[in-house]
């Protein structure tokens, strides 16, 4: 069997690709695809890492292409944690699924344990019996497709040579081990019987083992470890129990230092330094490190990559979420999925996008505001209080960082008043500012595309011409149409305007509500209202309401005139 080329994977030596046993295949290399690796599973002696030279990703799904019977089939990556519940959530089986779904690889589950437990502290534990441990095992292994285990609360030593067993009947492509002993509230959730286990069945088939303070502490007998070159040495010591890398974590050191980690792969020691977060949010980082490890190794990342991907990850984690507050005792879980931000206030739209909403369209223009001496935020204020019933931010030629501060500003007053903000284009920008949606052209970022980035509950417009291009945004899941130029505009030079006919063909074929827009004022937005087709919902307007002295008498005075119509036309 041939191999393919190694780059994912720092080979110790060649002698060790001639001891090697090789499997699987090279695989499809059609269009969309990486070519899929050639596994190589080292003899069982062997210190060389057993994950692949090289996953098999499918480039925009982050799925692995496996081939059986000159037949492809799409694969997620897969995860197998074997660890205890925690009613809290924070910490054991629930901490693991969350981490490998917000590193979007699959994760299934076997129960060593089930703990009861919350902030402040394991009221209590239900040890799995031996043989249901065995019993789920054999149920994940013997069908699915698992790439990677990873190991927590094996409560029993018992529970330990269970799984030692059934590794060897099912072999995966790497282990990681957390040797989950103490939780940080001091409550043991493993005893020192254990410690035999993962000395002499564990360690010498695990890729990496995570051992934190106390746990690397434990494993080496009981030696005192305080300062980071008591991890390096502690590191030196745990590999020579046979573990291919070793990470010690350094989350409990002192407080006055970084948070600091060592990670050995038997040649050099690594430093992995960041700063120390204050926050009473960190139950459930140890198992959160391990479970992001194994989620990378299952999408073929090198060892190293994934422990500083993992790294930074809890570190992204615990910074966005270190002001939530979880259960009064003194650990608390943090927020895994990076949303629960503390700023709920103004991160909530306080309803959903609701058609009407378009009745009254004011879009900020940057050149008129300049020309004016008005900032955006001024402009949008007065635009509320005369009456505009949403607002989008289209700032052509702004600076990214000031368009982003103003836009933030913006978001406060729009929300203050429960008037949906929307930004034209900058995709990047609505995210930053957590604005309500977005408004894109036929030639910016693609509606679905959009969609992906922004989430399913953001209102994404789309600016169309035709029935053809309204019926696309429908597909493509827009939520309304921007239909125009109707009239000849100058904020859009060398724009065909498409007349009131052309309105009308739009309105009556779209499935989406309408917002007209293009040299519509005062003097015109009745002729627009008028065309009668349910569909339109309202009017756009740029330049009669921002190139004009005031623009809250202007709003006052467009919406009084489009209340007057809509009583008219019905
Ligand atoms: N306050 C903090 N700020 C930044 N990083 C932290 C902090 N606390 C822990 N970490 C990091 O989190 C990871 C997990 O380390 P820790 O020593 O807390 O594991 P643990 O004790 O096994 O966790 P737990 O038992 O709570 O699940 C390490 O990378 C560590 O450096
Ligand atoms: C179930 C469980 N596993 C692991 C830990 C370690 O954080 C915990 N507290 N609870
Ligand atoms: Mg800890």
């Amino acid at each position: 069997m041939a191999s393919t080329s190694c780059s994912q994977i720092p080979l110790r030596s060649t002698s060790f690709l001639k001891n090697s046993v090789l499997s699987g295949a090279t695989h499809v290399l059609s269009k969309g695809f990486y070519l899929y690796s050639v596994l190589i599973h080292p003899p069982a002696n062997s210190r060389a890492p057993q994950t692949p030279i090289s996953a098999a990703m499918q480039e925009d799904k982050g799925l692995i292409v496996e081939t059986s019977d000159g037949k492809s089939k799409l694969r997620i990556p897969h995860v197998l944690s074997v660890a205890g519940s925690d009613s809290g959530a924070g910490a054991g089986i629930q901490a693991d699924l969350k981490a490998c779904a917000a590193r979007r690889v699959y994760c299934s589950t076997v129960i060593t344990a089930v703990t009861a437990q919350n902030t402040v502290g394991v009221q209590g534990v239900n040890i799995v019996p031996e043989d249901f441990v065995a019993e789920q095992l054999k149920s994940v292994l013997s069908d699915m497709h698992v790439d990677v285990v990873k190991t927590g609360m094996l409560p029993s030593l018992g529970i330990v040579k269970v799984f030692h067993r059934s590794l060897k009947q099912f072999p995966v492509r790497a282990l990681v081990v957390d040797p989950v002993m103490v939780s940080t509230s001091g409550d043991v959730l493993a005893g020192p019987s254990i410690l035999a286990g993962f000395r002499e069945d564990l360690l010498p088939v695990a890729d990496i083992v995570t051992p934190n303070l106390k746990e690397a502490a434990a494993l080496l007998g009981g030696v005192h470890l305080a300062t980071v070159d008591d991890m390096r040495s502690a590191a030196k010591a745990i590999y020579d129990m046979g573990p291919r890398n070793v990470l010690i974590k350094g989350g409990d050191l002192d407080a006055s230092f970084d948070a600091v980690d060592i990670f050995f792969d038997g040649e050099n020691f690594y430093e992995l330094r960041s700063p120390r977060i204050t926050t009473r949010n960190t139950h459930g980082t140890g198992c959160t490190f391990a479970s992001c490890i194994a989620a990378e190794l299952a999408k073929g990342a090198s060892m190293l990559s994934a422990v500083r991907i993992a790294k930074r990850y809890v570190e992204t984690a615990l910074d966005y979420s270190k002001d939530i507050a979880i259960g009064n005792g003194l650990q608390g879980p943090f927020d895994h999925l990076l949303k629960l931000k503390s700023d709920v206030r103004n991160s909530c739209r306080p309803r959903p996008f609701d058609p009407d909403d378009l009745f009254l369209y004011a879009v900020t223009d940057s050149g008129m505001n300049k020309k004016w001496g008005r900032s955006i935020r001024d402009a949008v204020k007065a635009a509320i209080e005369g009456g505009a019933t949403i607002i989008q931010l289209r700032e052509k030629d702004a600076e990214t960082r000031d368009f982003l501060e103003s836009a933030k500003a913006c978001v406060k007053i729009c929300r203050f008043h429960g008037i949906p903000l929307l930004i034209n284009d900058r995709i990047d920008i609505a995210l930053a500012c957590n604005a309500d949606g977005v408004h894109v052209g036929q030639s910016d970022m693609p509606p679905k595309v959009a969609r992906a980035l922004l989430g399913p509950e953001k209102i994404i417009g789309v600016s169309c011409k035709t029935p053809e291009q309204a019926h696309r945004a429908w597909i493509d899941g827009a939520d309304y149409i921007g239909c125009g130029g109707v009239f000849p505009t100058n904020t859009k030079k060398n724009n065909i305007s498409v007349g009131l006919g052309g309105l009308k063909d739009v309105c009556v074929s779209s499935r989406l509500p309408v917002v007209a827009i293009g040299g519509i004022g005062a003097s015109n937005a009745r002729s627009v209202m008028e065309i009668g087709v349910p569909t339109l919902k309202g009017v756009a307007v740029v330049s009669a309401l921002f190139d004009r002295e005031s623009v809250l008498v202007e709003t006052r005075k467009l919406h009084a005139l489009l209340k007057e119509t809509a009583l008219s036309v019905k």
